[in-house]
């Protein structure tokens, strides 16, 4: 646990005020705490990947296999993490990654995520997944920079009804998961029988939407509540999309577009073609593809084939700010966390949110420094070396 006084938190970290005493400073130690705090169904879902869990394990073990090659005598005193990524300034390249029906972790849900990541200022992805309506969650961010993150129901009126209100709320990027038209194999959530969906958990978005409830025949209540979950079902994934499909989103979303899930250069190259602004290479932190490569590993190539012509970010094991150099040395504008964060909600709700995005913050400032580097730009692969 952190021992450290607010007198020690100023000269040692230049003021890390929001660490939180019961809670590490080491993020890879939140989970064992979390375990002990909810469910055995609940931390399946959050802490579960795909099949035997080899992906998630193996995003792990591919930043083990990059070393960091410290820089000397390189003038670091003056130190800055801002970046602007889909037209968004950020404090530092970090990202909350979309994680949908956070109330199985805290009450307080995405609001307190949201509170939280807007008084850091770093950007957070809302899901469509979310326990909250988008227009909830954004008032609970006030002036906070905010991204939606798309699930693309079968149902184009519902799709185009969604980017409308995400716009309306003031989301100014939109990310569009490619990775999940339906949920993969999870054994933890299969033996526990357990997807907060048939428990009415990450569904506020599709309930509350106007075209939603039409096709429902009015709001949803009691009386329709089961019908509502069934037509949710056959509604949220379209397993029959294609890259000719991808032209819709652009002509109902004005501000720039990232597809989350690109794992191969060619589909960034076809994303690229098809007009996207961004990518986000990401297996879903392991949690559909059992087998698959390491995010990280897929990294170094889409940066090579579209990097410079298109943002490239990044997620799937980031977990420490020695990480977060590697992933952008690799080519990555910014990183997107996930269950770290959502640990740190489990655990202390805003404040705990609050936690890990200051620890990761700071964790980056000094490995970046201590490594030589004054801004995130003068990170290349220079600074790293194979393990
Ligand atoms: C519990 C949970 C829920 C998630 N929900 C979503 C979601 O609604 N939309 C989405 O695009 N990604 C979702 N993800 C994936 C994250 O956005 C991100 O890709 C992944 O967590 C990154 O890996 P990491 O957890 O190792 O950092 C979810 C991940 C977890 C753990
Ligand atoms: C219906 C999928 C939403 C949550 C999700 O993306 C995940 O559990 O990985």
């Amino acid at each position: 646990m952190s021992q450290l006084s607010d007198f020690q938190n100023e000269i040692y970290l230049g003021g890390l005020a929001d660490v939180r005493p019961d809670l590490p400073t080491d993020l890879t130690r939140l989970a064992a705490l979390a375990e002990r705090r909810l469910s055995a169904a609940s931390y399946g879902y959050l802490a579960g990947a795909a099949g035997s869990e080899a992906t998630a394990r193996a995003n792990r073990d591919a930043f083990d296999r990059w070393r960091i090659v410290p820089r000397m005598l390189r003038d670091v005193a003056e130190r800055d993490l801002s970046v602007t990524v889909l037209g968004t300034p950020m404090p530092a390249p970090v990202v909350l990654a979309p994680i949908g029906v956070q109330s199985i972790l805290h009450p307080d849900a995405e609001l307190a995520t949201a509170r939280a990541a807007a008084s850091t200022g770093l950007t957070s992805i809302l899901s469509t997944a979310a326990s909250s309506t988008m227009e909830d969650v954004a008032e609970a961010g006030g002036s906070g920079p905010r991204w939606y993150q798309l699930y693309w129901p079968k149902d184009r009126d519902l799709a185009a009804s969604f980017l409308g209100r995400a716009e309306a709320a003031g989301y100014t990027a939109l990310v569009v998961t490619l990775d999940t038209f339906t949920l993969a194999w999870r054994p933890r959530d299969l033996d526990q029988a357990y997807l907060p969906f048939l428990r009415g958990i990450g569904v506020a978005n599709y309930f509350s939407d106007p075209v939603f409830q039409r096709a429902v025949g009015g709001p949803v209540t009691e009386e329709n509540r089961q019908a509502a979950l069934l037509h949710w079902i056959g509604q949220f994934g379209n397993p029959s999309l294609t890259w000719d499909d991808l032209a819709f989103l652009r002509e109902h979303w004005d501000g720039p577009i990232a597809l989350k899930g690109i794992q191969h250069p060619d589909d960034a190259r076809r994303a690229l073609d098809a007009g996207m602004d961004g990518v986000i290479v990401s297996n879903h932190g392991g949690r559909q593809v059992d087998g698959a490569i390491a995010s990280l590993d897929a990294l170094p190539l889409v940066a090579d084939a579209v990097g410079g012509r298109m943002s490239v970010l990044f997620d799937s094991g980031i977990r420490t700010g020695a990480d977060v150099v590697k992933a952008l040395a690799l080519g990555a504008e910014a990183v997107l966390l996930g269950r770290p964060y959502a640990y740190g909600l489990a655990l202390g709700g805003e404040a705990g949110v609050r936690h890990v995005l200051r620890c990761i913050q700071a964790e980056l400032e000094l490995t970046l420094a201590l490594s030589g580097h004054r801004t995130i730009s003068e990170l290349t692969l220079d600074a790293l070396v194979r393990a």
